[in-house]
């Protein structure tokens, strides 16, 4: 995967300054470029981050029950309007086979798949489907709820609906009982 080019969006960030009808040599946008860069180069960082490679480490732990990490908060970019979309997510899987992982790993995997030009239902399934891949466990359950601000501040201005999407793998996708003990669980 390439580096983020600054340069490059310093420049469109002036196009787009003209565009609008602005001066980007002015003395309060003199440094807009770069921040802008720079900020980029901060949230869409996850472009250069593989969620799989969080789970490279396993610890070999005997514990085949439920594992959940709820209210991860995580920021997002729209892929449609570049736009942020935020919220929480909820990570549950069972493990398998001694294949347990670092709590924190989760939540690292949910902040490098979020922090690229995203779609919810993408970030959502993509968490899911890393760790399906590298843990092998029994199940996986995902939960995403954001807010999307292209649906609040321009378009359909609908400010405080929420969007929530789910993945579920594994025993989560057979079982209801299961999926139900992890969506009480995020509740309480
Ligand atoms: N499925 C999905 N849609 C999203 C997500 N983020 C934004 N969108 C939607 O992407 C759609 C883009 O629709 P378009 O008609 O191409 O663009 P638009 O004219 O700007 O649409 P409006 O937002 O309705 O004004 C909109 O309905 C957004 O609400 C997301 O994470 N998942
Ligand atoms: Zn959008």
């Amino acid at each position: 995967m390439s580096e983020i080019n600054r340069p490059q969006i310093e420049n469109a960030v002036r196009l787009i300054l003209e565009a609008i009808g602005e001066d980007p040599s002015r003395e309060g946008l003199l440094d807009t470029p770069k921040r802008v860069a720079k900020m980029y180069e901060e949230v869409f960082m996850g472009m250069n981050q593989d969620p799989e490679e969080y789970f490279d480490t396993v610890f070999g732990e005997d514990h085949e029950e439920l594992v959940l990490v709820k209210d991860i908060p995580f920021y997002s970019m729209c892929e449609h309007h570049l736009v942020p979309f935020f919220g929480k997510a909820h990570v549950a899987y069972i493990p398998k086979d001694g294949k347990v992982t670092g709590l924190s790993k989760l939540a690292r995997a949910v902040e490098a798949v979020a922090k690229r030009p995203q779609l919810q239902e993408r970030i959502t399934a993509t968490v899911a489907d890393a760790i399906v891949d590298k843990l092998k466990p029994h199940g996986v359950m995902v939960v995403v709820e954001a807010e999307h601000m292209c649906m609040t501040m321009r378009g359909v201005k609908k400010p405080g609906s929420k969007t929530i999407t789910s993945a579920v793998r594994g025993v989560f996708a057979e079982d209801v009982s299961a999926r139900s003990e992890v969506l009480s669980l995020i509740k309480s």
